[in-house]
Order: C-alpha cells, then structure tokens, then sequence
C-alpha cells in the first residue's frame, strides 16, 4: 500500500469513528453527524398468539418504531364520551424484567379526538390472555367508527425493574425536594 493510499485509509477509518455507523434496516451502513450516533437496537423475541388468523401479526412497520399497532378484533362503534374494551386478537408471552404497554395512536387522537382511558395500560410479562385496548371517543359531538382490523392502538415493549422495596426513616436530600404539581410555574 503507498503512502497515499495508506493515509487515505486512515483518514477513511478516523471518519467513520468521529461520525458512527448507523444501520438502515439494520444491514445497509449509513454515515451519519455525531449527535445521531447510535448503535444497533436491542432485539427481543416475542411469542405471538394469534387467536383471530385473520387479523395480522402486530409488528413494528417501520425500522426504529417504538410501538406496534394493535387492532381491532370487532367492530365498535363509540358515541361521543363512549368508550369500550376492545379485543386485539394476539396473546403475548412478554419476557420476565419486561413490559408491553398500550398507548394511543396520536393521529386517531389529534384527528378524532380518540384515546386509550388507562394510557398507558400495562400488559404484564405473566399476561397470557388476550391484549384488549379500552378506547375512548373523547370527541364532544362525533360518532367514532372503527372497523374490525383498524389499527387502534400501539404496543410498547419496554424493560422494567423488579424493586426490592427497602422501608427507611428518610430519604435522601435533593434540589426539587418534595416540591411537584406546577412549583416551577408555567413557563
Ligand atoms: O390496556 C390493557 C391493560 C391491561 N391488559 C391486560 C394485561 C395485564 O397484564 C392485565 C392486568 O392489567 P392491570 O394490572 O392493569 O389490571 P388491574 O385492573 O390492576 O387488574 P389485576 O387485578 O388483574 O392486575 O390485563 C390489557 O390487555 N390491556
């Protein structure tokens, strides 16, 4: 190698180290600025039941989603102010030290006023039974409509500690103390 290409190299290898690798769907590398550096995403496998063959498997539809949509088994119809409990068709074995959690969908939210009444709800890692999703029609005046296999809901799976409670006398000192509920103002 001349001197040239060699330091061409070099130049080449200090690039790609100062400016990271990200992976395009996780195969294609891809430079990208310093404040993007990021390194592949962890992955988790996960049983999938599905109880309704004609409803899709719950995936995530694009490279670095966080959730994957959840539908509707039924239709449903909601009534503005209604809500209801509405089947997924997929039962979950989500792994011990994690959690799936069901959170609305923003833009049946922004558009329809539409959201899930415990956001997020909490699907355990014992949890065997089937995902439902208690959607709300919070819209003063439209009827919501959903269809069986809308996409109502998005499933996040995310880690979770198991706490050993430790009872004490007092907690440790810091700056915000029990302060909270607004004390920093509105702006
Ligand atoms: O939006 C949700 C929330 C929960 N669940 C399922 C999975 C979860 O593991 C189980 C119990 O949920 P949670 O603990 O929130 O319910 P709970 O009201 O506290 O009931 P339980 O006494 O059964 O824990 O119900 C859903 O399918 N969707």
């Amino acid at each position: 190698m001349s001197w040239v290409s060699c330091s061409h190299a070099l130049a080449g290898a200090r690039r790609r180290l100062e400016w990271g690798t990200v992976f395009d769907d996780y195969q294609n590398p891809t430079e990208v600025a310093p404040s993007q550096t990021r390194t592949a995403p962890e992955r988790l496998p996960l049983k999938v039941r599905r109880l309704d063959p004609g409803l899709p498997l719950p995936v995530h539809a694009r490279p670095g989603d966080a959730g994957m949509d959840l539908r509707a088994r039924e239709d449903v119809v909601l009534e503005p102010g209604q809500r209801a409990l509405i089947p997924t068709g997929v039962a979950i074995a989500i792994p011990e030290g994690w959690a799936g959690f069901v959170n609305p969908r923003s833009g049946l939210a922004a558009k329809h006023g539409i959201t899930v009444v415990n956001a997020p709800g909490t699907v355990d890692a014992g949890y065997r039974g089937e995902i439902k999703v208690t959607l709300l029609n919070t819209d003063p005046t439209q009827t919501f409509e959903i269809a069986r296999g809308d996409r109502i809901a998005q499933l996040v799976v995310q880690r979770v500690a198991m706490v050993e409670v430790q009872e004490v006398e007092e907690l440790d000192q810091t700056e915000r103390g029990d302060r909270g509920f607004g004390s920093s103002g509105r702006d």
